[in-house]
Parts: C-alpha cells; structure tokens; sequence
C-alpha cells in the first residue's frame, strides 16, 4: 500500500512537522512517500467522535439518510458517529440496529454506530432487547430513547442494571415530561413576551439529580444528552464528589455546539429554526457551559444533528419539530466560543471533540494520539479559512441551519479515515 506524507502539519495546533500514513495507520518517517500532500499551516487533530447525530434512516429520509448525513459528518470532520434510534420503525432491534449498521459500512464515509433504544418504540414501558442488539453485529454499545426521556424510574433504574451487565453506557434525555406539557421555549422573559409555553429547566436537572443516584446506586454509567443549564452541571458536580462508591459508577455529560453559542433571545424572530430540545437558554447558562466543557464537568461535544423537512419547520413556531442541522458548524462554533476567547487550546479541542467522546463510547480505534503506530483517523483544518453557512449549501437533505448567513472562523479541509481520504479540499471523496 502507498505511504502519504501530511507535509508541514501542525498536530494540536503545535509546531509543523511531517505525519506519515501507511496501511490506515501513522507510521515513522519514510523516505520516499507516494504522495505527499502539502498541509502548510493546517491543523492536525484525531478524527472528530460526534455521540449524538439523527440520521432519520429508516423512515425519515425525506429529511436525511445514512448516506447525506455521513457524507455531512465526513465534511464536519467527523470519522465517528452514533446514530439516534428514534427512527421509523425505531431502533428497539437487531434488525434495524443491523440495516443502519451496514448503510454506514456501505457508505463508507464515517463509522456509523447505531444507538439502540431503551424501551420499546421508545414508549417508555418495556425494556427492548438490549441484549440481542449488543450482540448483534451492530455491536450497540450506547443505549437511549433521545427525543423521549425513560420517565419511569423503575424502567430507567432496570436499564441500568442491564447495561451495567452488558458493558454499555445509557444515554438519558432528560426531560420530566410532567414538567414539560406543550413547552415550547425556555420559561422566561422572551418566552412569555412571544406568548409560547414555558420549558422549566427543572425539567431537566430534576431527572439529571434522579438518574445519577439510580445509575450510582445500580454501580452504571450514565452519561447525560444535551445538558443545557449552569445547575445541570452543578449537579454533575456534586454527583461526582459525593456518589461515587468506587462499583463502576460513572456519569459523563455533553453540550452542543447550539447550547454554547446561541441563547433563548434567538427565539425572538419568531423563526422555528430556532427551536429545539432542550431549548436555546439564557446567557448566564451558555457561560456557565461553556466554563463546565473547558473545566472538565462536562465531558465533550455532541452535535445533536437534527435535519427536519421544509415542512417540519416552515411553519408557525408551536408546529414546527425541534432540532437544528450540527455537523458540519459544529467545530467552527466550538472554535468561536471555546478556543477564540481563551477557553480552550487544539488540545483541548481535541479531548472535547474526539477523545472523550471515543472514551465515553468505548471505541478503541477513534480518539487516539497522532503517533506512530495509531489508527489514521485525522481531521485537517485550516485556521484562517472563515466562511458562510448557506443551509441549501450543506450535504444534509435537509436545511434547518441556526447559523444561516453568519460566519464560521475556521474550515475542515481534508478528513482521514483509516488511512483513505473521506474529504480532500473541502470536497467528499466517493
Ligand atoms: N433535539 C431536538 O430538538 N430534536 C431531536 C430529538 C432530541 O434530541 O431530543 C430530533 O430527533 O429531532
Ligand atoms: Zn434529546
Ligand atoms: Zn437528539
């Protein structure tokens, strides 16, 4: 097989040097390479790990596929993602955790992990075969009933104790949908002068408070989607100062992109795009994230990537589906929001944005140092390359970008997986 050389590259934003990649993996210095590619002033990090993406396949593809969504990871910077399985028919089985499984292998792009459903069409009643889709070649590792919180804490305290068995991690929603009848945007001024319905973020930390005590007494590991407030994170705090007995208890957490820069004020145009689960909050809230992904409380990044049709979203707000389009903004906003004003550097960049994510996955090929010797999953970027979101420009099907026309600081240009380039010059490679 043929060596590349990445000539001049910067790994974690450091000083250029030359990578080396040969049979899907770096390798030491080579004299004579086959191809080098000149990454003067590019940044080098581990392919970019995204836990949380909705690739609506199957059921939704008139909203994305496995095949525009990776192709949207691809461009993102992404090598890994975990597909949601609220679909149509949801994930709840080998056999739909098998179909997404393989599209993604036959795409091709990026490693495609289905996450399987906790209960039973995502009802909140029945356990599903967790089992049986861990075993299956999916190999589901993460389980989760995302667009729907596990309410009962009987059902939620049981799937715990079978993923603590079968060596996976469940992924709550947290959302007490008691608290969260008809809500449309965060409880607050903004909210109210728009005359939309309330989402108390009580809603949210009170099932964060619950679930870390059953996961800590159940000796789980919980990991939490979406955290969006400063108390959310508190909690995590204080779980993991106070619950943890040392029998495999561990809770992790993670933020999207959309949580660390836009607020709830982004609801005043009225514009549905702007409406997601959890939804925009408070500036003191993006702050406190934003400090909570820099200090470690929350552990990494999770775009949420969530295409809707047109007609899931043009329409009046209370209609409209949550969710925003993630992955290919996603590092340009942790970009702007975490290493522009300080809060981070490339090596952080990399631990939020694919190494924890792997860890927290239990992938062993993703995640890993650039050295000789690792898998070449890489993500090139090129620091100074702003541009301007178009949603009709991105590869997903769908269009429902928050950031339309505005400018993101830094581009992806080149995505590596297992040595064979996913995208060379902004560009996927089929
Ligand atoms: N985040 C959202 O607003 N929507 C998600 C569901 C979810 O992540 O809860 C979706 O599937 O559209
Ligand atoms: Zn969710
Ligand atoms: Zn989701």
């Amino acid at each position: 097989m043929s060596t590349i050389k990445l000539r001049n590259v910067r790994p974690y934003g450091e000083d250029p040097t030359d990578l080396y990649v040969r049979d899907g993996v770096l390798v030491e210095a080579v004299d004579d390479p086959d191809e080098t590619v000149d990454a003067d002033g590019l940044i080098a990090l581990p392919g970019l790990v995204d836990l949380h993406t909705h690739l609506r396949e199957p059921g939704g593809e008139e909203a994305e596929t496995v095949d525009t969504g990776s192709a949207a990871a691809a461009l993102g910077g992404y090598t890994a993602v975990f597909a949601m399985p609220n679909t149509d028919p949801v994930a709840d089985s080998p056999v739909v955790v098998e179909h997404v499984w393989r599209r993604g292998r036959e795409v091709g792009l990026v490693d495609v992990h289905p996450v399987g459903a906790v209960t039973v069409g995502l009802e909140g009643a029945k356990l599903a075969e967790m089992g049986m889709m861990a075993a299956s070649p999916a190999r589901v590792r993460m389980f989760s009933d995302d667009g729907r919180c596990v309410n009962d804490p009987l059902i939620m305290r049981r799937a715990l104790e079978y993923a603590r068995a079968l060596g996976s991690v469940v992924a709550q929603h947290a959302e007490d949908h008691r608290l969260t009848i008809g809500a449309q945007a965060h409880e607050g001024p903004v909210a109210a002068r728009l005359g939309l319905t309330g989402w108390d973020p009580t809603a949210e930390e009170s099932i964060i408070a619950r679930d870390v005590m059953l996961a800590s007494a159940a000796g789980a590991r919980l990991h939490v989607c979406h955290l969006s407030t400063a108390r959310s994170a508190a909690i995590l705090r204080w779980a993991r100062e106070s619950m943890d007995a040392g029998n495999g208890f561990t809770v992790s957490a993670e933020v999207t992109p959309h949580h660390l820069l836009l607020t709830d004020a982004a609801a005043e145009d009225y514009d549905p795009v702007h409406k997601v689960n959890p939804p925009l909050r408070p500036v003191a809230d993006t702050e406190a994230l934003r400090r909570a992904l820099a200090d470690g409380t929350v552990d990494c990044v999770a775009t949420d990537h969530a295409p809707h049709a047109v007609e899931a979203k043009d329409c009046e707000w209370p209609a409209a589906r949550p969710g925003m389009l993630g992955l290919q903004t996603a590092l340009p906003v942790v970009v702007a929001t975490m290493v522009t004003t300080g809060l981070l550097d490339w090596r952080g960049v990399a631990r939020v944005c694919s190494e924890a994510p792997a860890r927290i996955a239990g992938l062993p090929d993703q995640g890993r140092p650039l050295a000789a010797g690792e898998p070449a999953n890489l993500t090139l970027v090129d620091p100074d390359a702003a541009w301007t979101v178009r949603g009709a420009a991105l590869a997903s099907r769908a269009t429902n970008t928050p950031y339309e026309g505005m400018e993101m600081p830094v581009s992806v240009v080149h995505t590596m997986l297992r040595g064979r380039w996913t995208v060379q010059d902004g560009k996927v490679q089929e």
